[in-house]
């Protein structure tokens, strides 16, 4: 179960013009913005549940997926997960969750997927034949076969989200936290990967929240869905409830998506 109660999180950002004059002023006088990413988020989802996180660039979606895997502490309000304050008992809090960044990488750069996986099986403690169980059924559903001998660097985006998406679930964790897990990915690739997020959730359970501006993510697989905008939660609901927001009888998700930011002035 993950709860989140009246959470706020504010980063403080310097600016200041470009010029080497400009520079010099900064060493002495420098312009500080608070940017208010999360006002007030309060939300509760429940064990087995697969949930979208939309809103525009900026709205809060990776800070708020930061604070719930434990990596950013907000400025207040409460976050429990499982029972756990994710950023205070980090080490027993990620063993029970599964972080994809689809703009980072969490497996070594230059060694084969294989060494990447071992290392997280020795920092998750994953006892050896379950290791291999999960290893193998993973490889199977998502054809990592030669894949695994590879360093990441030499695989395609496509291929190498497939083996985010195994290093994330070595460890058995209940929850799944996705940022853009199909972001820049082909029509192929993104439907090998929705098939095995909806697979996750179907036969282990695990609950899902997921962040995409790829609205096609959401109709496949989100049964309620967050809306985010300027760090404040405007809807939450079922996909049906976000439908019936459609300025026109045959207005496709993204159109419908388009009307809500607009309405929302987000
Ligand atoms: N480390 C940081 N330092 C300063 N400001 C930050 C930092 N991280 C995020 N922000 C700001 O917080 C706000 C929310 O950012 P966040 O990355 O959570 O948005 P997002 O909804 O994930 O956006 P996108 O869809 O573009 O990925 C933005 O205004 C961003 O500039």
């Amino acid at each position: 179960m993950i709860q989140v109660e009246h959470m706020n999180k504010t980063f403080k950002v310097t600016r200041r013009s470009a010029g080497f004059s400009e520079a010099v002023k900064a060493l002495f006088h420098r312009e500080v913005e608070l940017i208010h990413a999360l006002n007030d988020i309060s939300f509760t989802i429940g064990d087995g549940e697969m949930v979208g996180y939309i809103g525009p660039n900026g709205a809060g979606k990776s800070s708020t997926i930061k604070i719930l895997s434990g990596i950013l502490t907000p400025d207040n309000g409460t976050c429990m997960i499982n029972g756990r304050i994710p950023w205070k008992e980090r080490k027993e809090h990620v063993k029970d969750i599964g972080v994809v960044f689809g703009q980072r990488s969490q497996l070594w750069w230059d060694v084969p997927i294989l060494d990447s996986f071992e290392l997280l099986r020795d920092i998750y403690e994953i006892p050896t034949h379950q290791y291999q169980e999960t290893l193998d059924e993973l490889t199977g559903l998502l054809s990592l076969g030669e894949l695994l001998r590879t360093p990441a660097r030499q695989l395609s985006l496509g291929q190498r989200m497939r083996c985010e998406i195994a290093a994330s679930l070595l460890h058995r964790p209940k929850i799944l936290f996705l940022d853009e897990p199909t972001i820049g990915l082909d029509a192929v690739s993104k439907l090998a990967v929705r098939d095995f997020i909806r697979k996750q959730n179907k036969e282990h359970k695990t609950t899902v929240l997921l962040t995409t501006h790829d609205m096609q993510d959401i109709d496949a697989l989100a049964d309620r869905v967050l809306l985010i905008g300027r760090g404040r939660l405007l809807l939450d609901g079922t996909l049906s409830d976000l439908k019936s927001h459609r300025p026109k009888e045959e207005a496709t998700l993204d159109e419908i998506i388009a009307a809500l930011y607009r309405d929302y002035r987000i």
